[in-house]
């Protein structure tokens, strides 16, 4: 289990992390399995004697959690069955604005080896850092879609301007009914941090400031509206906007300092 996050590449919501962690643990117990009888944890696969006998069956769900079948690592920033029809249809708006090239869609993967090519963002970001195929990258922690952060991204190069369409699902619950603050701050980070990626290669956040205006209600579906405003040297000036996905309630706003990195490996 531990595996699944030592290299989660931010320490910005430790509290928010061990709880997810502990949702986890709970879950496992707890959480009706799948109904092939498959573990949805690589490491019970490996370390559990008791599963073994049922291992190719495991090793079948735990690959096609994974990747497509054409065996590809699976993009998770497609329609699955829990997106709602709302970010369906702000999907579907971002994909016809992404027709003229002004905007991009943003392949997403759970692991950064998955990430290699073209679109290797996540090896910029990650390069020099080893991760087994057991490391997942936070935001796509969770194996069933729906539960925790389902999003997909549109970057904007000409305004190095980057919009999330997200919905955050059941298990980022803070207080009842409503996302937890600590994801709100993940999925800002992450949005502005492709912003920073994409103008500055590798980064890392130095100060991320947010105001909570709004409560964001579980599986409402929102928009992350991040740029970058300048850059000095190696400083990386970005801010954020969340709004409802009609427009009429901010949620949250940010301003955030990422700091270009030379060379993770100097470090
Ligand atoms: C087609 C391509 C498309 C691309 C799209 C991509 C999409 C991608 C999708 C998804 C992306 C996911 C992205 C995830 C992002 C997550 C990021 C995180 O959460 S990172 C984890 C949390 N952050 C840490 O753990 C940092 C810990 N801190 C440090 O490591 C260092 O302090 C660091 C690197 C931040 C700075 O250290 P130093 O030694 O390199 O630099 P020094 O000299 O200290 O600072 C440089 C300048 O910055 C100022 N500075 C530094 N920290 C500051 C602060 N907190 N506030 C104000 N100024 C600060 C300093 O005063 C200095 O300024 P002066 O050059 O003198 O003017």
């Amino acid at each position: 289990m531990l595996s699944q996050v030592q290299c989660v590449p931010s320490s910005l919501c430790c509290s928010f992390l061990s709880q997810l962690v502990f949702t986890r643990l709970l879950s496992e117990n707890s959480r009706p399995q799948p109904s092939n009888g498959a573990s949805r944890d690589t490491e019970v696969f490996f370390h559990g004697p008791v599963h073994l006998c049922t291992a190719g069956v495991r090793a079948a769900f735990v690959l096609s959690t994974q990747f497509s079948q054409s065996g590809q690592p699976k993009d998770y920033a497609l329609p699955n069955a829990s997106w709602s029809q709302g970010m369906l249809n702000l999907y579907n708006e971002f994909v016809e604005k992404s027709k003229d090239g002004t905007w991009k869609r943003i392949p997403s993967y759970r692991h950064s080896s998955d990430s290699r090519g073209k679109e290797s963002y996540f090896l910029q970001f990650l390069e020099g850092e080893k991760m087994s195929k057991d490391t997942r990258l936070f935001l796509r922690s969770l194996d069933e879609e729906g539960l925790g952060f389902e999003y997909v991204m549109f970057l904007n190069p000409s305004e190095k301007r980057m919009v999330t369409v997200y919905q955050p699902g059941p298990y980022l619950e803070g207080h009842p009914g409503f996302a937890h603050g600590g994801s709100t701050a993940a999925i800002i980070d992450s949005t502005i941090g492709g912003c920073a990626i994409f103008v500055a290669g590798r980064v890392m956040t130095a100060n991320l400031s947010i105001d909570f205006k709004n409560p964001i209600p579980l599986g409402s579906v929102v928009l992350v509206d991040g740029k970058v405003n300048r850059m000095e040297g190696r400083k990386v000036f970005l801010s954020c906007q969340v709004w409802s996905a009609d427009g009429q309630t901010l949620h949250a706003e940010a301003t955030a300092l990422f700091i270009q990195l030379d060379s993770l490996s100097r470090r």
